[in-house]
């Protein structure tokens, strides 16, 4: 198959199952948070040029829709959801394409990055993934909304870790982003980051309720301050979810925090992202601004329910120069 272009820096294949060490985190900083800027024209206009680059070459794009099948939380968040449906769901992880595709592509033993489910849907996918190394993400803390009475919050979040999740999904409290209450953001995120003992956690800002991007920023920082291992954008109930410049604020807020304390924080763009195309303009953009490390499993997810189906098509194609229905699969 052809090679990656990051393979230069051995970050392909991805092997690893790995986490970072968490997330120490850090006394909020209200000086640097107050001084968060987003200039909302400048990034609307850089996002809006990065659709139409090529910096994903042809030859690299089955390499590079591999890499995206490996960085992939694969979600199913339903009211309807069951034992069977999360059951075909992790079998899909373990084997998210045709065995047969995997071995022309040279890609076998590939899996998805993680799978994500409420909670009570945990003991299902972590039985369905045992000895398979791919961990669990539950969305806790009454998603999507957030606003179950808080001590509710906790306790789900250590029912979760206490199933097996390795990972846990929180959802921030919106108005405290659009009150400007940074501090009590800071202390419910410590709060939840504390109730995860070991399991890593990924703070859901819902950048579709933030109101501007100067808050998507203020938030983003707030949140690694007080110990989230990930930002993510969106639960993918919000009327708009991940977009393009709400990317380029976060990821932008990431570098900054690298850059001041040397800590990696990985990042989550969730909700509508379901087109192959779409998953090379994000992997693209990550590698321009952050670099190829932020190319692995520990440092980026997509939170995404029908993206895989996309890209088991482009990889068919790819791979037979034509589509065949058996690639339309439905998780339910
Ligand atoms: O966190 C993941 C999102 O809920 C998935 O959203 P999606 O169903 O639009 O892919």
């Amino acid at each position: 198959m052809p090679q990656d272009p990051t393979a230069a820096s051995g970050a392909f294949p991805v092997t690893t199952k790995e986490h970072l060490p968490r997330n120490p985190g850090m006394p909020l900083d209200m000086d640097w948070v107050m001084s968060a800027q987003a200039n909302t024209s400048a990034i609307e206009r850089r996002a809006a040029t990065l659709p139409g680059r090529r910096s994903v070459k042809k030859d690299y794009q089955a390499a590079w829709l591999c890499k995206a099948i490996s960085l992939i939380d694969l979600t199913t968040l339903s009211g309807d959801d069951s034992a069977g449906r999360v059951q075909r769901l992790c079998a899909k992880a373990r084997q998210p394409v045709a065995p047969d595709l995997l071995e022309a592509l040279d890609m076998t033993g590939l899996t998805t990055g993680a799978v994500c489910v409420y909670h009570d849907m945990v003991e299902t996918a972590v039985a369905a993934l045992a000895g398979s190394g791919i961990p669990v993400a539950a969305v806790s803390t009454g998603f999507p909304a957030g606003l179950s009475p808080f001590h509710l919050r906790i306790a789900e979040i250590g029912e979760s870790v206490a199933a097996g999740a390795a990972e846990i999904d929180i959802v921030i409290s919106r108005r405290h982003v659009l009150t400007g209450n940074w501090q009590a953001l800071y202390d419910e995120m410590a709060e939840m980051r504390a109730a995860c003992g070991d399991a890593h956690v990924k703070a859901i800002l819902a950048t579709g309720e933030l109101g501007t991007l100067r808050n998507v920023a203020k938030a983003s920082l707030v949140c690694m301050m007080a110990g989230a291992d990930f930002i993510k954008t969106s639960t993918g109930k919000e009327p708009v979810n991940a977009t393009l410049p709400v990317t380029l604020t976060m990821i932008r807020a990431i570098r900054d925090y690298h850059d001041r304390t040397g800590i990696y924080v990985g990042y989550k763009p969730a909700g509508g992202i379901s087109k192959a195309k779409d998953a090379l303009v994000y992997l693209s953009m990550i590698k321009d601004e952050l670099g190829d490390r932020w190319l692995q499993p520990d440092l980026f997810r997509f939170g995404a329910s029908s993206l895989l189906g996309d890209i088991e098509r482009q990889l068919e194609h790819h791979v037979t120069g034509s589509y065949s229905a058996s690639w339309r699969h439905a998780i339910g």
